[in-house]
């Protein structure tokens, strides 16, 4: 079983990854982390350095390489990843993808906290970036849509995340 989280940056995908691989005994990833780990620096500074198409290439190749070696994981993936290259199509085929749609208010929130973290934040103050994610998660959820499972209650424990996925 594979479980691919997707959604807009700061959905909780990192959050809930961690906990619900922990619970069901399958191995965590997160997709970031693996593209950070693989290129030995930050996703900053690969954006910085190399650009973001790079970015989107070793993204795509490292989602393939993780697929293809574990029948069994969860998978948090970074906000753009099921938006490029049919990315959303190949998690449809191979497992289980589950939609964070957590709300504008929400994400403005804790993306307030971390806006250094991700480069296409940065330098947005307030406004900017409630104005960018309400643009940019609109524009993205034709991709998002797709997913088989949509959570878009963002005040849930572990248990029922979890019956939700397996809809229970
Ligand atoms: N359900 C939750 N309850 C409390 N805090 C949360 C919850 N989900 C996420 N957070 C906090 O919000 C912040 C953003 O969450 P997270 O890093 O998981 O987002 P993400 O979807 O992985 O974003 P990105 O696409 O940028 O990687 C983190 O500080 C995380 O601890
Ligand atoms: O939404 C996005 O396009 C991104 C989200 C992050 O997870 C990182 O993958 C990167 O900051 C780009
Ligand atoms: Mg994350």
């Amino acid at each position: 079983m594979r479980i691919y989280l997707i959604g807009f940056m700061g959905a909780g995908k990192t959050y809930w990854g961690r906990q619900l691989g922990q619970k069901l005994g399958i191995p965590f990833f997160d997709l970031d982390e693996l593209i950070e780990d693989d290129a030995g620096k930050s996703v900053n500074s690969i954006f910085e350095e190399e650009g973001e198409e790079y970015f989107r290439t070793r993204e795509k190749e490292i989602l393939y390489m993780v697929t293809e070696s574990h029948d069994s994981m969860v998978l948090s993936c970074g906000g753009g990843a099921p938006c490029f290259f049919n990315n959303i199509d190949y998690m449809n085929q191979k497992g289980i993808t589950v939609w964070l749609n957590t709300p504008i208010d929400t994400l403005l929130s804790r993306l307030k906290e971390e806006k250094h973290t991700r480069p296409l934040l940065k330098g947005l103050d307030d406004e900017a970036l409630r104005a960018y994610i309400i643009k940019k998660s609109a524009d993205r959820r034709i991709y998002y849509e797709r997913a088989k499972i949509k959570i878009d209650d963002d005040n849930l424990d572990l248990d029922n995340f979890i019956k939700l996925i397996f809809n229970e």
